[in-house]
């Protein structure tokens, strides 16, 4: 606006090379590339514009998703970008559309449960998106119990078909994305029924409309379910109902990768395991993983930027007054979110190798670290969306009243994270799944049988069942043994805890239920050990740059000791850890704090997030927030007439009447 770099002083305090942190935080040199050219590409076509979103009404809005999802794939073929920069420019455009549901959780379903023969049908078709799908899972009755849905599809042998059925209210397919007003398939999941047998869930591809004028299919009942939380927010999204009246389609549509139906009708099962069918979801809780870090990085930019800019109280003689990035306790709120947004980057990065592996595995028929990668993807997608979420929140309160305008980009942001903590698995459902393999690791311990992966350190229980933490000042909490030490005796003693408690039910399944509050617990420490120790071994790798790897190693211990702090009832009561030793923390998390602050600014820069995407007065590359928000002000719909449409008559009248009043 007016040319001025109005952060120039902080970045200009940086003690690191923010270019080598920018490569950190894209995970390669190729990966900030992608990610730079085609943020700025985005960024720089009108086409995209979204500053608008929040005044649009419902139809306008969706109208306007979808000339933006036409736009987007018009300029992927245009310009012959490759799958990655495709995901990157849909990730860039920043609008939630169908075109997540269909390249994020359609074609993915294909892949993971179709055999060669389907993947070959299909994929082709939705590559070019000349079939647009959705991924048809949860019911209005059923979403967390994914067995207890109620949709059929029964072989009739006659016509070799599946007849597809929503036998019940609660049987219409509720809530999929992209399914409302777009999709012209699915991947639908029912209760495969053959001779009478009910075999369970599995995965149909079903049509749903004519591909010539976009008609529902005789036989199906759809439409969109209604406003979601927010203004403009997830609104662009059609998720739908959808029902389903004696529906046929062919054998070969049911995904036979795990189990097949012959054509005699006969019910096989491959070797594979058939927790398969619920592959498609252990893929996206692991991208979803990444995009926490994404959506809290985004908010923590916002809010750093902004607490260099907002100065309150402190002046000294007439001189300009504080910083509010100053105070401790904006500080206290605003650093360890920084440190999340870092964490769960890494963590992400870890888990996509995680996934990589168990799938490059599951492909040779080695199905052996299919439970752990089920865990960790449930228990991280629960810790982190629940973190980000909080801290998106938080970020909103750390802008002051500013905040809660639509132009900080926070209230939007919030509005559209924040069903992360229930899709793909309600955040405590998936929790309990931890908590379910966490006890089954407990109760092996004796057997012989050492545990692997993330549940390793649980080899040294008797070490980790009797060990006192052995710091006795506060720079003691800067070794990374101490931290890890103090997190896998909590996690440890959590986990046994729960087991020993559990042996006192005859029933276990009685015993589970009872104390699911104390399993949730334990699962969430063993999960933090995960983050805090992915986060130690990343900081064991080469790390080029002046001066990164330091900030690396603040960040890292600002997030392990604030979640000891705010945890410290945990580290006490299992006796990890001394009220001394919590109060040392402390004063370690303080100095960090203090190193940090130089930083901030160029730590935030290091997403390498332009203006465009970030969609924040507030949180603005060169910090000119006032004339910015002042600007925007007069833009708003309501300020295009001095005088209100409505005054002659609901405000003359009133006044009027008040003066009548009065005389009298
Ligand atoms: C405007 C823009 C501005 C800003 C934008 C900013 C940010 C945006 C950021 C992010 C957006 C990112 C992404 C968006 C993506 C998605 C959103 C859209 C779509 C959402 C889609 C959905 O929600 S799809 C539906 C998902 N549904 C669920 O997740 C259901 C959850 N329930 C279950 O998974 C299961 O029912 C259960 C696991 C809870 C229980 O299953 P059940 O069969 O009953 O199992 P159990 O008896 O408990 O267990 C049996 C054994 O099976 C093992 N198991 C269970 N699940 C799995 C699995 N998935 N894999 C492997 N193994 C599994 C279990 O451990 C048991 O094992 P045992 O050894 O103990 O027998
Ligand atoms: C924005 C959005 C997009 C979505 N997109 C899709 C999609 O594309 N496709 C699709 O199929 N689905 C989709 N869903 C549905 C989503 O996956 C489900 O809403 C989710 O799995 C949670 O299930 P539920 O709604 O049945 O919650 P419920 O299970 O009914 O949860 C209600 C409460 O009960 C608690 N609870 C449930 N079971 C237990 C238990 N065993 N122990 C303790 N507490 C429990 C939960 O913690 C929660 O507090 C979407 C949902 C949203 C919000």
């Amino acid at each position: 606006m007016d040319g001025i770099d109005h952060l120039a002083d902080e970045r200009n305090k940086a003690q690191f090379d923010v270019d080598a942190m920018k490569i950190v935080w894209a995970g390669s040199r190729h990966a900030f590339e992608v990610s730079d050219r085609i943020s700025k590409l985005v960024a720089a076509d009108p086409g995209f514009r979204k500053d608008n979103r929040p005044m649009l009404g419902r139809n306008e809005l969706f109208k306007n998703t979808l000339r933006k999802a036409a736009y987007a794939w018009k300029r992927i073929i245009e310009l012959h970008l490759s799958e990655e920069e495709a995901a990157k420019l849909r990730f860039y455009v920043d609008e939630p559309a169908y075109t997540d549901l269909h390249w994020g959780m359609f074609v993915p379903a294909i892949k993971g449960q179709g055999t060669e023969e389907q993947q070959q049908k299909w994929l082709p078709l939705a590559y070019k998106m000349q079939i647009i799908g959705c991924y048809g899972q949860t019911e209005l009755g059923h979403g967390s119990n994914v067995q207890g849905l109620e949709t059929t599809a029964t072989f009739d042998p006659q016509t070799d078909e599946f007849v597809i059925h929503s036998p019940t209210l609660t049987s219409s397919k509720w809530w999929p994305g992209g399914l409302g007003k777009v999709s012209t398939h699915g991947v639908i999941y029912a209760r495969l029924i053959t001779d009478g047998r009910d075999h369970g869930v599995h995965g149909f591809i079903v049509q749903l409309r004519s591909l010539e004028d976009h008609s529902p299919l005789p036989g199906i009942t759809v439409g969109d379910i209604g406003m979601k939380f927010g203004n403009g927010a997830y609104n662009t999204m059609d998720n739908g109902v959808l029902r389903f009246d004696h529906v046929r389609i062919p054998r070969d549509q049911m995904l036979m990768r795990v189990s097949q139906v012959t054509r005699e009708g006969k019910y096989m099962q491959s070797d594979v395991p058939r927790q398969l069918v619920y592959g498609t979801m252990v893929y996206v809780r692991q991208t979803i993983v990444a995009d926490a870090s994404c959506a809290l990085s985004r908010a923590v930019c916002i809010a750093t930027r902004y607490s260099a800019v907002r100065r309150q109280f402190g002046s000294q003689d007439g001189g300009p007054e504080s910083q509010v990035i100053d105070y401790k306790t904006q500080q206290n709120r605003l650093f360890p979110l920084l440190a999340s947004a870092y964490a769960f980057r890494f963590v992400g990065e870890w888990l996509k190798w995680l996934y990589t592996d168990v799938t490059q595995r599951l492909q040779t028929n080695d199905f052996s670290t299919l439970p752990e990668a089920h865990a960790c993807t449930a228990g991280l997608k629960s810790v982190t969306t629940t973190a980000t979420a909080d801290g998106i929140e938080e970020c909103r309160k750390l802008c002051g009243g500013h905040g809660y305008l639509c132009t900080s980009g926070l209230p939007e942001l919030f509005a559209v994270y924040v069903p992360a903590c229930t899709y793909e698995g309600d955040n405590i459902v998936l929790l309990l799944q931890v908590a379910r393999f966490l006890m089954k690791t407990v109760s092996q311990l004796g057997s012989g049988k050492k545990p692997v992966g993330t549940t390793s350190y649980m080899g040294q229980i008797e070490h980790l069942m009797q060990c006192r933490s052995n710091v006795q000042r506060a720079e003691d909490w800067l070794k990374p043994s101490a931290i890890l030490e103090a997190f896998e005796s909590r996690a440890a003693r959590m986990s046994v805890a729960c087991a020993q408690n559990l042996t006192k039910f005859t029933n276990p399944e009685e015993g589970f239920a009872e104390l699911s509050a104390d399993l949730v617990e334990a699962a969430v420490a063993h999960c933090q050990l995960i983050i805090v120790s992915k986060f130690i071994e990343k900081l064991l790798q080469d790390i080029p740059g002046k001066g990164v790897r330091e900030q690396l190693e603040a960040l890292c211990n600002i997030y392990a000791l604030f979640l000891l702090h705010k945890h410290q009832g945990d580290f006490l009561s299992t006796g990890c850890i001394t009220a001394k030793q919590a109060s040392l923390a402390n004063d370690q998390l303080r100095s960090l704090y203090s190193q940090v602050r130089p930083n901030a600014i160029a730590l935030v820069d290091a997403f390498n997030y332009t203006d465009h995407f970030l969609g924040s007065i507030l949180g603005c590359y060169d910090g000119n927030v006032y004339p910015k928000l002042y600007e925007a002000a007069w833009k708003d719909p309501l300020n295009d007439s001095v005088v209100p449409e409505g005054y002659h008559e609901y405000i003359r009248p009133l006044l009027k009447q008040n003066l009548r009043t009065a005389r009298l």
